[in-house]
């Protein structure tokens, strides 16, 4: 790991963009729409959730996700399969909730298990229900100009939701994504361009990432490196949006590690206008955009506005 250390001399000067408290706020627009719904047309939207092996990081996540549901009032269905499962036998799943009505959206949790295709499984979803907007022909649609996508997959909506409830234009500005991962770093470039941002991606062969990097008005960097990006990567003003959570060992945390960001905090806030925390930035969106993907979906599949 990068050491990250911030020179003594300068204040922190950066806005803190809570992604807890904007998350809460949109946990809060769901309810109430949720609510609206239920009493107008007696339907509750439904997300079912699969989960492949026993990875503890994926079993949280997914926790998380039937809290969340929970706490809006969206009925939560898992599948919990063990690590050896065969690739059918996701599939089977996979059917048998495509073609459940009370089910609007569905998400396998990633990664897989090594032996099992992305690809396949994930094309299986039908893209009317596909909430994670991980289907192929989601990801291509938000890559055309003139199309629409079913669904925008749900860490990279966050960061551009958190971008426009703090007011930080978009358009015209130049824009970095650190990693082209397809979960993250390619579909938020996607956004990015589609809110008329010139954007530019680095990744693990970009010759001169700091160059290209400190340029930027708007960085996402999504690379999953532990304080990576350095205080000179930044440009004084510049909008930081760190979507890494990296587990470092800490003896003192009670877990025996803390989470830092792909940002080294200290020396971001003391140059940027504006960075997301590590806990706390954009992971809680991550599970918020599900709940508003799951109930724009809902409303789609019932005609409800
Ligand atoms: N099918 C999917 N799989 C995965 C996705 C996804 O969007 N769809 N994203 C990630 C994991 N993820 C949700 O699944 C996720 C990651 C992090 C958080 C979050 O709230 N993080 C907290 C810290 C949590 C902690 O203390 O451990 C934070 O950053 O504040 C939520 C969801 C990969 N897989």
């Amino acid at each position: 790991m990068a050491l990250c250390a911030a020179s003594l001399t300068t204040e922190a000067s950066a806005k803190v963009i809570d992604g807890k408290s904007v998350a809460k706020q949109i946990r809060d627009e769901v309810t109430a729409e949720v609510s609206r719904m239920k009493e107008a047309i007696g339907v509750t939207p439904g997300l079912a959730v699969i989960l492949i092996g026993d990875r503890k990081d994926s079993a949280t996540y997914v926790r998380n996700k039937k809290k969340a549901c929970d706490s809006v009032g969206i009925i939560s269905l898992e599948a919990n399969l063990p690590e050896d499962s065969t690739e059918q036998e996701v599939l089977n799943y996979i059917s048998r909730f495509n073609d459940d009505p009370s089910v609007h959206g569905i998400l396998v949790q990633l990664p897989l298990p090594k032996h099992m295709n992305e690809q396949t499984i994930l094309n299986a979803v039908r893209i009317e229900k596909d909430v994670d907007g991980f289907h192929p022909l989601n990801i291509g649609r938000l890559a055309m100009r003139g199309r629409e996508p079913l669904f925008v997959p749900c860490t990279p909506k966050g960061c551009i939701e958190l971008l426009h409830r703090y007011g930080v234009p978009i358009k015209g500005k130049r824009a970095v994504v650190i990693g082209r991962s397809n979960i993250v770093g390619m579909p938020a470039a996607l956004l990015l361009q589609r809110e008329d941002a010139t954007v530019t991606i680095v990744h693990s062969r970009t010759s001169n990432p700091e160059e290209i990097t400190s340029q930027a008005d708007i960085i996402i960097s999504a690379v999953g490196q532990p304080n990576m990006v350095r205080g000179s990567w930044i440009k004084p003003g510049a909008v930081i949006i760190d979507v890494g959570i990296n587990p470092v060992e800490d003896s003192n945390d009670s877990r025996g590690y803390r989470l830092v960001g792909d940002v080294c905090y200290e020396e971001a806030s003391k140059v940027a206008s504006a960075v997301t925390p590590v806990p706390g930035g954009v992971g809680p969106m991550t599970i918020a955009m599900l709940l508003q993907n799951t109930l724009i979906s809902a409303k789609r599949i019932h005609n409800f506005e």
